[in-house]
């Protein structure tokens, strides 16, 4: 393989490009971003006082082989020193608070979670979870996640629980999000032992074969719920940039946005605003609908699949506040949309990573997210509210919930246009059509980024690796 043009230098484009750079096979990586920076919605402010405020994500998981494979790469980046783990046994893991009937509740968890009624559930959880292995497998290839929860546990866990753990990962409303894309280990611990809850217990079938290096061992060994970084999640990107600028193999393009690409002789003639350069290959990590604008008409089918990827907006605004303000400690809380439509959680920041405070002085930082699926509807057009309008909801929520009367010390408020696609049903279908069209057509373009194969930031690295792993017929041996 001579060039690969990498579309998008969000995590998965880059991600794409450390194991492009890996590779010995590949004589030339080309990478162009639109905007002035890398990293997409992985975007961290620091202050100059030292604290540290996420836009972004603000936690990533350690566990699994995508958590596996994330950790492997911060190792041979150098970042290991950097990480900020949270253990299970921290309280913002214990504690997970649902705000119902204008209170708030901490979700059940353990033994007594499932033994006793705990508000706002009407009933104790084993008596929704113990039934469910007698429930009947499901015969839909897909099916809402609300749809599959309600056959399976009941509706008051679909309505109240599972309505709000869709906002707190998706932004999305979980009568139309997916099962099987959305979280696949609910669908086959149902396909491949008949219950949700066996298949917690047995497990779900072979998973990717990812070795844990020294971090990832570290990480078991000390039981991490989720890590950040000490200058925030957005040091993650701007490491991968500096091992791809010192490689001197890849090239990478800032405010070089991607215009249109037309197929060629031996690859595709990329077009951007100042020019044309030529690949063999292109990895595309941009959103599905930004490719879908790029791509040549003599890829209709695979357009319109593409365009037909919804993405919803979240307005994201951090508040930090002088002194120890919150009246309860953990996670933070997420709101059903029974609640309250238009705003989806608040993550008390301060909890997990005390460590992002200022350091002089006792602050507290929350985020309060809002919109997603529902931000028309509460908001109307993004283009058309202000920041004032979505910090005086934010605020009031952080009032109204958590009785906190004083007037934030410092405020930002972020609008994240389209920031988290949403696998509705049939997700996996459209997927696997996109990519036979691919295949058929022999076109040399891979799809990667949050757009496809999950939205998690380790998700979103793996796909990279998927991709690179698939050009190049070999593993990466990428800091494993
Ligand atoms: C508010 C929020 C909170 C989140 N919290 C978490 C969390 O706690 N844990 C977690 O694991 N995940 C979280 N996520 C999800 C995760 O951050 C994202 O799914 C992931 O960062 C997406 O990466 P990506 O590279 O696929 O896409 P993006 O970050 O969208 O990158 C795509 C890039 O393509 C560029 N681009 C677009 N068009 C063009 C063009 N024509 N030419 C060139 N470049 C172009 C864009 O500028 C962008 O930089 C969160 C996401 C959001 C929005
Ligand atoms: C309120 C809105 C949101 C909050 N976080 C996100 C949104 C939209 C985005 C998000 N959060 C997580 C992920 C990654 C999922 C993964 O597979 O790792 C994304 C894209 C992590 C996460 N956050 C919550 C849960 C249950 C998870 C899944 C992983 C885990 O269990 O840690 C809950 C949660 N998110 C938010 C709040 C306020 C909250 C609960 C109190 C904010």
């Amino acid at each position: 393989m001579r060039t690969v043009a990498v579309l998008g230098g969000g995590i998965g484009g880059l991600a794409a490009s450390y194991y492009l750079c890996k590779s010995p096979h590949v004589s030339k990586v080309v990478t162009l971003e639109s905007s002035s920076r890398f990293g997409g919605w992985m975007w961290s402010t620091r202050r100059s006082d030292g604290a540290v405020f996420e836009h972004g994500p603000r936690g990533i998981r350690p566990a699994g082989a995508v958590g596996r494979n994330t950790l492997n790469m911060v190792d041979d980046l150098g970042l290991a020193g950097e990480i900020l783990p949270v253990t299970y046994s921290h309280v913002a893991s214990k504690n997970r608070y649902l705000y119902v009937n204008k209170q708030l509740h901490r979700m059940p968890s353990g033994i007594s979670g499932l033994l006793q009624t705990v508000p706002p559930f009407s009933r104790p959880l084993l008596l929704s979870v113990a039934p469910e292995m007698l429930v009947k497998k499901g015969k839909k290839e897909d099916e809402s996640i609300h749809s599959f929860v309600s056959r399976r546990f009941g509706k008051e866990l679909a309505d109240i629980a599972v309505d709000s753990l869709c906002r707190g990962v998706f932004a999305g409303d979980c009568r139309k999000l997916s099962v099987r894309s959305c979280f696949p280990v609910l669908y086959n611990a149902e396909q491949h032992r008949g219950s949700v809850t066996l298949g917690m217990l047995l497990g779900t079938g072979p998973n990717h074969v990812i070795p844990p290096g020294p971090l990832s061992q570290r990480s078991i060994k000390e039981s991490w719920a989720q890590w950040s970084l000490s200058r925030g999640m957005e040091s993650l990107p701007e490491s991968i940039t500096e091992f791809l600028e010192q490689s001197g193999r890849v090239q990478l393009h800032r405010e070089a946005a991607v215009k249109h690409i037309s197929p060629s002789a031996s690859g595709w003639t990329i077009h951007l605003e100042d020019g044309v350069m030529t690949a063999d290959h292109i990895i595309s990590a941009l959103p599905a609908k930004a490719l879908s604008s790029v791509l040549p008409l003599s890829c209709q089918p695979l357009i319109q699949q593409l365009q037909d990827i919804s993405t919803v907006t979240v307005a994201v605004v951090n508040l930090e506040y002088e002194g120890s303000i919150l009246p309860v400690t953990g996670f933070g809380h997420l709101v059903p949309s029974s609640e309250d439509q238009g705003l989806l959680g608040v993550v008390y920041d301060s909890v997990p990573f005390p460590e992002h405070n200022r350091p002089n002085g006792q602050t507290t930082r929350v985020t309060v997210m809002m919109g997603g699926a529902w931000f028309q509807e509460v908001f109307g057009v993004p283009e058309a509210v202000t920041d004032e309008r979505l910090l005086a909801r934010a605020t009031e929520a952080v009032q109204c919930h958590l009785g906190v009367t004083t007037v934030p010390s410092w405020a930002r408020v972020c609008l994240h246009r389209d920031c988290i696609p949403q696998y509705y049903q049939g997700h996996f279908r459209a997927v696997e059509s996109m990519r036979s069209f691919i295949k058929e057509h022999n076109l040399p373009l891979s799809l990667i980024g949050s757009s496809y194969d999950g939205v998690s930031v380790n998700d979103v690295i793996f796909s990279g690796r998927t991709a690179v792993e698939e050009l190049l017929g070999t593993g990466v041996n990428a800091g494993i």
